[in-house]
């Protein structure tokens, strides 16, 4: 089998005696969708967190096409960064830019374009998600809550990453624009040749954006296999988990 594009292995990470990481290992296929699944709370952002280098983590390696990150100079590991896209939970735009600066917004701040040739560039990248030349005029605030997914997802794709990371793509949309937005994701993979590492909580929305899928629970991956067959794995704690069942031998910690 040929080196996967991301190897992740024994990532521990603890905050306050609470290890929310405790040996994870994930591998991610290059050119594949890996989506990543798991309760509030068990550790699904910090991992991609560490990937970013947001968060160092206690222990482990991750290797990027053979590499350990975590073991590069600063500068090194800033040029890992930069073939790295990242769409935040929340957009995460600059409401103080306009909608094409905020998408050319790596690129001009590395010098890679000029401010006059940003606005062509960022209308090609926004007609690569469905959205209008015009639209880079209008500021963030004037979006609607999917537009601004759509410029987001524009802005993490705009300097051609190797890898592109997710998270929460499709919370807050309705089902049709998730849909679309789970579309374009799968597009980013297929016809730029990105690696994609997704977090999500709508299953619907993970079994089509995912090759495959890995579930965190304690801070272990505890399966790993195909997004397709999520909610029938034959793995009783990520079906219950995928079928949303109170039932089951995940228990809800809960105070009464
Ligand atoms: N910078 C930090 N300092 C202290 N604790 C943190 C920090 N970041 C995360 N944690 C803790 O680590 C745990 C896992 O958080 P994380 O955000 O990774 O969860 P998650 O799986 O992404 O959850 P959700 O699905 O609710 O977004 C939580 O208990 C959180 O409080």
């Amino acid at each position: 089998m040929s080196e996967p594009k991301i190897r992740i292995r024994g990532l521990k990470k603890n905050f306050a005696g609470k290890q929310v990481l405790d040996g994870v290992d994930i591998d991610v296929p290059a050119r594949s969708s890996m989506v990543i699944l798991g309760g509030s709370g068990s550790g699904k952002s910090v991992t991609i967190k560490c990937l970013l280098g947001l968060i160092t983590p206690d222990a482990g390696t991750i290797e990027i096409d053979g590499r350990n990150i975590l073991a590069l100079p600063a500068r090194e590991r800033e040029a890992v960064n930069d073939r790295i896209g990242m769409l935040f939970q929340n957009g995460a735009l600059f409401d103080s830019l306009p909608v094409w600066e905020n998408v050319c917004f790596k690129l001009l701040a590395q010098n890679r374009i000029t401010r006059a040739k940003a606005r062509d560039k960022a209308a090609e990248v926004l007609a690569q998600v469905g959205l209008a030349a015009s639209v880079g005029d209008l500021s963030p605030g004037e979006l609607s809550g999917g537009m601004q997914k759509r410029v987001a997802l524009a802005r993490a794709i705009a300097a051609t990453p190797d890898i592109i990371l997710f998270d929460e793509p499709t919370t807050g949309l309705d089902p049709i624009m998730g849909a679309v937005i789970d579309g374009l994701i799968r597009d980013c993979v297929q016809k730029l040749g990105a690696t994609a590492v997704s977090i999500t909580h709508d299953m619907a929305s993970a079994r089509r954006i995912g090759d495959e899928a890995a579930m965190l629970f304690k801070g272990r991956i505890i399966w790993n296999g195909p997004a397709a067959e999520l909610g029938h794995t034959g793995n009783a704690m990520v079906d219950q988990f995928a079928n949303g069942e109170r039932e089951g031998p995940i228990q809800m910690e809960l105070r009464r």
